[in-house]
Parts: C-alpha cells; structure tokens; sequence
C-alpha cells in the first residue's frame, strides 16, 4: 500500500494514544516467561512484540521472529538457557544479514549448544537448550546493546547468576539501562559498574504488575509533527517524566526547535513557541539511534541543517538507514554527506512537491518522512511497514488532520 500525504491547514490539535514501548514490552515478556508471577499492562501491540510473544509459547521447531531484532537477540538467549528444548530461530531475509555472533560466542562461553544453519554469524540458528552453569562472560558492547540486554535478561534465572564485562565503547547505552530498571523493579539484584555488570540468581519473583510507559520513539513522530506545523496543542497518554526509556531525551532536542513539553497526570502536552532557527545543529546520537531519522526529516522540513554523528548503529538496523536517509532527503532537494557513523545535511530552503519516499523495509523510514507533508505534499511506498512498531500510525495521524490517500504506484 501507497500512501499519498498532505495535510489542509497545517494546524495540529488533538489527543493520541499510543501503545505501550515496544522495547519495555519485549523485556518484560521475556522476564514473564522466565518468572510467571510477573504481571504485565499497557503491552505494545506492535508486530514486534507479537511474533516475541507468540515465540515465547513454542515448544520447539521453526520460530520466524520477522524483522524483529530484540525478538531474535533476546530469544537467542532464552532459548538458549531452556533446557530440553530445541528450536530454528530465524527471521526475514533482511534478519539474516543483521550480525548476531557477538552474542552466540558468549552465549557458547557460557556452555549453550548454538549452531549457525546457513551463514557463520548470523540467522537462521538451531539452539538446543541446556543448563548454563558458567556465570561469567565477556562481549564486545560497541555493535549492539541489544546483545547484553539478551544477556542480562537471562542473567537472574541461571543457577549461578552472570557477571558481563563489557568490552569497548558501550553503544545504546540507555537500553542497557532500561534492562537493568526493569531487573530492579522485580528485586532482581542487578548492578552495572564502569564495564561490569552483575546480576544475582533468583529462583522465583514476587507477584507484581509492571505499567509499560507507552512508547517515546513511536512519540518522536508527534515532536517532528508540532514542529513542522504552524500551531497547535498535541496530548501524548501514559507518559511520564521518569522514564525508563532513553528517546524520552527528545524533549531536550525539540526545545532546540520551539516545542515546549509539559507533563500532566501521565499525559505530555506539546506547544509550539516562537523560536529562533539554529543555523546547525551538531548532536551525537550514540544513546538515542532511533531518533536519528526523526530529527534529520524534521532538520530537513525546517531548513536547518545538522550534524548527527554517533550513528555506527544504523547500518546493520532494518535498512542501512544511513544510505536509506541519504537517498530519500536527497529527492527533495537536499544536499547531504554520510560516514559509517555519521550523516550531515546541508540547510535546504526549498523542498520539492510529490517525492515517492520509498521506504526499504523500515517503519521509520515511514513514519520520519510523514510529518513533511506538513510542508510539502509527498507519498510513502508500502505504508503498511509501520506496523513493525506503531500500526495504528496513519489512523492516529488521519485523526490531527493529516489527509492520507491510497494510491497505486
Ligand atoms: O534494546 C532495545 O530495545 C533496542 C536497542 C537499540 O538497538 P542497538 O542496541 O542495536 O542500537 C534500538 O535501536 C532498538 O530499536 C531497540
Ligand atoms: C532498530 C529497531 O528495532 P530492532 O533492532 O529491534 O529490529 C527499531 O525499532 O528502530
């Protein structure tokens, strides 16, 4: 499905409710499956977290998590761990090109049977679960934090516990964070020390109901939003000033921008103020990679030009999303240069009408590109990739406004 986008009067007024994190969720239910005490509320109901669901319930065979990629690291481990049970973890064709022999050599360090089917350090894997007896390991952090979330999630239910020394650079450290919150919030000892993290075995949890805060990179699109437009009062439910989540720091980036964001009985308020336009804006992205197309759209619809660095991530992400951002701001008249790491846009005065946004696989691609439409009109190529984290993204835009019509291509 095509979509094309404009939106009449530019002004944005109106209420969303998003789901809740998808990232949260996905920790949780892995948690649940490992101590069912747990009870869970406000769970994403994104693609993402269903296939993780639905994989959790297997009792063995073909497991296809998609283009999930905590679904695929965390199930790693957990079924790793399982012991007795045997499965083919695998995922979209694009999942087999996403790296994941950090974590399989350090699940092996610690005794797990793991074995790759097609190409050496990546999906499609057969595990065949066993006690892990050993509780300690060693991993690379500079590739994906995701790795030692996968790791830390097990940690408590091994019979010895686990200590991680993280080697390297530590990227998306602010995951790594919500993994060790989210241990404490069960009363699972857990500490994360310079490059050391260490978590206590525990046998069995207290029943308690963690509130899955909705999701702020899905609430990224909204700050995009009142920032494109010309005025307007957006209400984000289930939100809170202490998240757990690191893109909830796009409120320090949007103010840069003229959004000024207050709290409110688990609601966040967005208002657009007058505000002078940075010329450049220099930020590194290092804890928040998936704001990074976000902002680089909203840079582009406003003129200003940025400098994002820290961005080593984005390319073993569902796309290469720096090629993918170089290509798509470019039809629209921009100048931009990318590194391995880093991405650089040159303030652009006029935008070009009618641009096809294709969107390679990536939800983000879609849903950083829709608030454009606020400035020029444009179409998105297979709009439906949204759901991967937010399906209800076009409703809930049709809902502020937004005129969205299906188009063949
Ligand atoms: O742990 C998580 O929930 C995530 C970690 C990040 O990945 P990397 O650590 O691979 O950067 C992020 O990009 C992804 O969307 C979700
Ligand atoms: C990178 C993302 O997800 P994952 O790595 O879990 O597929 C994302 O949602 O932007």
């Amino acid at each position: 499905m095509n979509v094309q986008l404009s939106h009449p009067d530019t002004n944005l007024f109106g209420e969303i409710q998003i789901t809740g994190s998808k990232s949260e969720s996905n920790r949780a239910l892995v948690l649940k499956a490992l101590f069912p005490s747990i009870s869970l509320s406000n769970l994403s109901n994104s693609d993402d977290t269903s296939v993780l669901q639905k994989a959790l319930k297997t009792s063995g065979g073909l497991v296809d998590i998609h283009h999930a990629g905590t679904a695929m690291r965390f199930l790693t481990a957990y079924f790793a761990s399982r012991e007795g049970l045997e499965v083919v973890l695998t995922g979209s064709s694009r999942m087999q090109e996403r790296p994941i022999e950090l974590l399989v050599n350090a699940l092996k360090d610690l005794g797990a049977d793991i074995n790759y089917l097609e190409k050496e350090g990546f999906p499609p894997l057969k595990i065949t679960g066993k006690k892990l007896l050993k509780s300690s390991v060693n991993v690379q952090a500079n590739i994906s934090s995701q790795y030692i979330s996968a790791l830390m999630l097990i940690g408590a239910s091994l019979p010895n516990g686990l200590i991680i020394n993280l080697e390297g650079q530590v990227t998306s450290a602010p995951y790594i964070n919500m993994t060790l919150k989210l241990l404490h919030y069960f009363d699972i000892e857990a500490k994360f020390e310079g490059q050391v993290i260490t978590i206590q075995s525990k046998s069995k949890l207290e029943s308690r109901t963690f509130e899955i805060e909705s999701d702020w990179s899905s609430a990224s699109y909204y700050f995009s939003i009142a920032a494109l437009g010309k005025q307007g009062q957006l209400n984000l439910k289930n939100y809170k000033k202490e998240s757990l989540q690191g893109d909830s720091k796009i409120i320090r980036i949007y103010h840069e921008f003229g959004i000024e964001t207050s709290f409110a009985d688990n609601e966040i308020l967005l208002l657009k103020n007058n505000f002078e336009k940075p010329k450049n804006l220099h930020l590194d992205l290092r804890n928040m990679p998936d704001l990074a197309q976000t902002i680089a759209v909203t840079c582009l619809g406003l003129g200003i030009g940025c400098e994002l660095k820290g961005l080593h991530t984005l390319k073993i992400k569902e796309t290469d999303r720096l090629v993918a951002l170089k290509n798509e701001l470019e039809k629209f008249g921009a100048s931009v240069e990318i590194t391995d790491s880093s991405l650089s846009l040159a303030p652009c005065s006029t935008l070009r009408e009618n641009i096809e946004v294709e969107t390679y696989n990536d939800h983000r691609m879609a849903m950083a590109f829709a608030p454009l439409a606020l400035k020029v009109p444009l179409r998105i190529k297979d709009a439906e990739v949204v759901s991967k984290s937010y399906p209800e993204f076009w409703e809930d835009l049709e809902s502020i406004g937004f005129s969205i019509e299906k188009v063949s291509s």
